[in-house]
């Protein structure tokens, strides 16, 4: 039987940190930001959609969705997150789950399923076990402005359009602080690996 793990966490907490982990233990990643990514792609199922709503000043010259441009708009205005969202999450999940019965038949012993809004969206019944990545507000203000680029208050609206870290902690099968370095993270990732038992 495969054992799906859901990784998830807050912006910036650390997931695809994690996943790179996995990915070293030749763990397999469904990577549901790289899915979400795919489908906006020109051509895409979520193309169209997104453009006939957002219209086409969202796009590149070379007519791709500037993605930059797109969380810029949606993530100061609720409706059209709602929007993007429900444009969004059907074809993510569908494709997820593809991917997770491929792996169901294939008898793949763990595989991890990142999903960043994975309580958001109900996916917790589809998994085993949850694991979500934890860091103090704080941290997580300092890691999201550095790595994006953004100012405190970009950063602040980003992690406030998200159920809050600490209401994901208490929903979680596992927790793993990710507050010290990368190599502490690694360390407490293994320690978990043993226990799950796989
Ligand atoms: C708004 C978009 C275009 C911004 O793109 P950008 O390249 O800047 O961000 P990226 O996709 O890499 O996401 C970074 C992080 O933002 C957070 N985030 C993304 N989408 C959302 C959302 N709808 N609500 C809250 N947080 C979100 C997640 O923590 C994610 O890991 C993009 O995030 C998007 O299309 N979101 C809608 C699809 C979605 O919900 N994806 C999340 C996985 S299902
Ligand atoms: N232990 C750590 N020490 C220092 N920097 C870290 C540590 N863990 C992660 N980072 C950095 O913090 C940033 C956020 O980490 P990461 O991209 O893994 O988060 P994420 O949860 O996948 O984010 P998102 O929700 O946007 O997908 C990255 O720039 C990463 O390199």
């Amino acid at each position: 039987m495969t054992y799906f793990l859901g990784l998830t966490g807050g912006i910036a907490s650390g997931k695809s940190t994690a996943d790179e982990f996995f990915e070293k233990q030749n763990i397999p990643i469904i990577d549901s930001d790289l899915i979400a990514h795919q489908i906006m792609e020109v051509g895409q199922k979520g193309y169209q959609a997104i453009v006939n709503y957002f219209g086409s000043n969202i796009l590149n010259d070379d007519q791709t969705i500037n993605r930059h441009k797109l969380g810029g708009i949606v993530f100061n205005d609720k409706t059209k997150l709602k929007k993007l969202n429900e444009i969004t999450h059907p074809l993510v999940h569908q494709k997820i789950k593809q991917q997770m019965e491929r792996y169901r038949l294939n008898q793949e012993k763990l595989v991890v399923v990142d999903v960043p809004l994975l309580f958001e969206s109900g996916f917790e019944s589809l998994c085993d076990g949850v694991l979500v990545i934890s860091i103090s507000p704080k941290l997580q203000v300092k890691r999201l402005m550095k790595r994006n680029n953004f100012t405190k208050e970009e950063a602040l609206v980003r992690i406030n359009n998200q159920m809050p870290l600490s209401e994901k902690e208490k929903r979680a099968t596992y927790v793993v602080a990710n507050t010290g370095t990368i190599d502490d993270l690694e360390k407490r990732l293994s320690d978990l690996l043993q226990k799950i038992g796989r």
